[in-house]
């Protein structure tokens, strides 16, 4: 099969590896939908256009790498680029020579002619082909071999080390021996070697980086150099369901290598008797909580686990009494709304970051406090109802929209604003009302539920209250977090990652409030 890049005016033309029959079933309607312009066109022939056919095109975005060929041929290139195959994507390269060919309003991006040689036309395209993102970064790839079913050694090997090899990535693997190991390997790291963290891994390694990144004592330099990220090999995936918009992790290499580096807030969990955790995705009680760590036991079920430990948490009408003291940003559902429009497009402030940021604001006055419930040295904090938080039934708060797979827990959620958003519920809204609220956590339809309050805070504080013969399970990003009262504040903009397209992915927040406004204008 023929292929063609277009530039100014010329093409540079190759033949594509030939594919087995069924590698052949180019799914090229869905690369065309991630990414709206053409670079790499497919084509049968001499004659064929390659900006005419809608089914031949594939986007600069998957332009891994380009350099002159060995030959020296002056009109010569080889490319390696990422193809989608069937369901997956996998790598290829190609030489390709440049020849004269038909324009187009996007070919003048490149301005090149057929004179120019190849090592000025590959600079050309590797700049075309990497706009936001620098290529050939030096990686420190974190793969807990347990994660997950197992798998990820192995999903590491086959679906993301090919694109980081082709896109002239400098590699440091390793795998990770022990609970805690990232952390250890964070904290005592050379952060001059490496750009990106990447974690072949669930939502856990992440979370050891950042807080061995948090041990450190240049940890403002760490936090400004290092960029982490996630390549979902877990159980749980929410940084890259989040914030790379997928949970195949061939594209999600790729988004890492060509999307947007973002700064987002991360949360300090507090307690009185042990330093200081960051959190970069949630923390939770009550219902969700036993659901997860209550079910650790069942991790061979896989993902099933969590919907069966949600399920029993709501039949059995269990409350997890507590009080809870919240600083606020958004009180309701309109205000929410109001402040999302508002804040949903600011821009990430990309300065660098000193130790400043790093100082608590209300870990002090916690930390002195022997009277937990008394918040009157708290001004402008405010306690959530005594009825409500006698009867709740969870409290969620987070900073990333998606929790796993299909779960757009915090729809209104937003990188790097300065808040986390808050759900709590009760049980006394019964069983139907509650399996109702949280079966629509795919869509995000559960915050505009009667029985959900949600709201955007700055900082909260949970004292739990155990019933005689039970200790329930609190969770900090997915990890077992020990039973006592605790306090979360944000700390703002500290951790870089990379989003596609410079955003978290789409919730249907804003399109949801528009159907409910209308909704309820009509009744
Ligand atoms: N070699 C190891 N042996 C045992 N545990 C490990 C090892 N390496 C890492 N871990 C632990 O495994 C935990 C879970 O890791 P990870 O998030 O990658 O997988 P997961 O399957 O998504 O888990 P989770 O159920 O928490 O979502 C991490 O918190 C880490 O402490």
């Amino acid at each position: 099969m023929k292929a063609y890049i277009e530039t100014e005016g010329l093409v540079l033309k190759g033949q594509l590896p030939q594919l087995d029959d069924e590698e052949n079933d180019l799914d090229m309607a869905s690369t065309m939908c991630c990414v709206p312009f053409a670079a790499v066109a497919v084509g049968k022939g001499e004659n064929f256009d390659p900006i005419a056919s809608d089914r031949s095109l594939i986007p600069y975005k998957s332009i891994l790498w380009s350099e002159p060929t060995e030959s020296g041929v002056f009109d010569e290139l080889e490319v390696s680029y990422a193809r989608k195959v069937g369901h997956k994507t996998g790598v290829f390269t190609s030489v390709f020579t440049i020849a004269a060919g038909p324009k187009s309003s996007e070919s003048s991006l490149i301005s090149s002619t057929v004179t120019d040689d190849s090592i000025i036309l590959s600079e050309k395209l590797m700049a075309r082909a990497y706009p936001d993102s620098k290529p050939g970064v030096s990686v420190l790839v974190l793969i807990n071999p347990h994660g997950g079913k197992g798998l990820s050694l192995k999903i590491y090997n086959k679906e993301v080390e090919p694109f980081l090899r082709a896109a002239h990535c400098n590699l440091t693997v390793i795998k990770t021996k022990y609970s805690g190991h990232a952390t250890d390997i964070a904290e005592e790291m050379d952060i001059d070697k490496f750009d990106l963290i990447l974690c072949a891994s669930g939502d856990g390694i992440p979370h050891e980086v950042i807080n061995g990144l948090y041990k450190r004592s240049d940890r403002a330099k760490a936090f400004n150099k290092l960029v982490i990220t996630q390549v979902p090999a877990g159980s749980g995936n929410a940084l890259s369901r989040s914030c790379l918009g997928t949970l195949e992790p061939s594209d999600a290499v790729l988004e890492i290598l060509k999307g947007v580096t973002v700064r987002t807030d991360l949360m300090a969990v507090c307690s009185q008797d042990q330093p200081v955790i960051v959190s970069f995705l949630s923390q939770t009680y009550g219902i969700i909580a036993q659901a997860d760590i209550g079910t650790e036991w069942m991790r061979w079920i896989g993902e099933s686990r969590f919907d069966i430990g949600v399920l029993s948490q709501v039949l059995s009408g269990r409350s997890y009494p507590c009080t809870i003291a919240v600083k606020y940003i958004a009180r309701t559902i309109e205000e929410l709304s109001d402040y999302y429009r508002i804040h949903m497009n600011d821009a990430s402030n990309d300065a660098d970051l000193d130790d400043d940021a790093f100082e608590l604001k209300y870990n002090d006055v916690f930390q002195e406090t022997d009277d937990l419930c008394d918040i009157s040295n708290l001004p402008g904090w405010e306690k959530l109802d005594d009825e409500l938080c006698s009867n709740m039934g969870l409290l969620y708060s987070g900073k990333m929209p998606y929790v796993s797979k299909d779960t757009n827990f915090f729809p209104a959620a937003l990188p790097h604003d300065g808040s986390m958003d808050i759900v709590v519920t009760d049980v006394r809204a019964g069983f139907f009302k509650t399996v109702d609220a949280l079966l629509s956590l795919d869509k995000g339809l559960h915050v505009w539920t009667e029985e959900v309050t949600h709201s955007k805070v700055e900082a909260f504080r949970v004292i739990p209250r155990a019933k005689p013969g039970q200790l329930p399970f609190i969770s900090v990003d997915g990890e077992n977090f020990p039973f006592q009262p605790f306090q979360v504040e944000i700390m703002r903009g500290l951790m870089k990652t990379v989003m596609r397209d410079g955003s978290y992915t789409e919730t249907g927040f804003l399109d949801n409030h528009r159907r409910m406004q209308l909704d309820s204008t009509t009744l």
